[in-house]
């Protein structure tokens, strides 16, 4: 790892840190499908361990023993660390959740100015009362949002602003519907906005702006 000189972000040796090449290389899966498959289903093992964890009253020998398989499992992928653009996490756009789980599984379809999934949030990302976090809700927002634009045939952008409103509890551990769409384009400006509903009711909503980044802009 070397440090750009104009940014100060970390780069690899030789690969330019550029926001546009960034997402665009998205586009293609970081591996063969074999490891995408493997890698998803690793990440959905993840997913279910966070939530199980955040709900589990375990004792405190449970907690040292859980604490010490967790630094094994870390010193043995510490050799295997890439450099930003061979990261694997969160770069299957080939496969619903990317492989990451900083946020629920959801797939949209590809080149279309608006879209709807389906998500379902879990115990980990409670913030009380069993009510999902305004973070989390935030977070989804971003990057459905952030992928929309991604996958539509506007030049890469990245968010300027969000606002999240929120209308009522979301719930955790049911289905719930998003809706996300492109609402208009200013020159480099792209406005978005997006809701978030449990049947009816409207939990959350959204509106933020992405900007099209310029050659060469981090
Ligand atoms: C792909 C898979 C999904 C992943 C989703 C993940 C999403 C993310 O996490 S993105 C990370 C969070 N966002 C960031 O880190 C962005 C940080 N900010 C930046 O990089 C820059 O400020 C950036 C690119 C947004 C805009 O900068 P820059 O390109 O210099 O824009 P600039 O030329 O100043 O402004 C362009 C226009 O946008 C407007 N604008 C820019 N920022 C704002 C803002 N915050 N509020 C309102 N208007 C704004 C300007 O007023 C200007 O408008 P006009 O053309 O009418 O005069």
């Amino acid at each position: 790892m070397s440090t750009d000189q104009q940014t100060g972000h970390a780069t690899e040796a030789g690969a330019p840190f550029d926001g546009r090449a960034a997402i665009e290389a998205l586009m293609v899966a970081p591996g063969p499908p074999a490891l995408g498959s493997a890698y998803q289903a690793m990440t959905e093992e993840l997913r279910g361990f966070l939530d199980v964890l955040a709900g589990a009253a375990i004792d405190t020998e449970h907690a040292a023993r859980l604490r010490a398989q967790l630094a094994q499992m870390t010193s043995r992928l510490r050799g295997l660390e890439v450099g930003e653009p061979q990261r694997l996490w969160g770069h299957w756009t080939d496969r619903p959740g990317r492989g990451q789980a900083l946020i629920p599984s959801y797939d949209v379809p590809k080149g279309s100015l608006e879209a709807s999934a389906t998500v379902t949030f879990g115990r980990f990302h409670v913030g009380e009362n069993m009510a999902v976090h305004g973070g989390a809700i935030s977070m989804l927002f971003d990057d459905l949002l952030g992928w929309l634009l991604a996958r539509s045939d506007l030049p890469p952008s990245r968010t300027a602003f969000l606002t999240t409103n929120f209308r009522a509890v979301t719930p955790v551990g049911v289905e719930l519907t998003v809706h996300a769409r492109i609402t208009h384009v200013e020159g480099r400006k792209r406005f978005l906005a997006a809701e978030l509903r449990h049947g009816d009711t409207v939990c959350a909503d959204a509106e933020g702006l992405w900007v099209e980044l310029r050659p060469g802009q981090p």
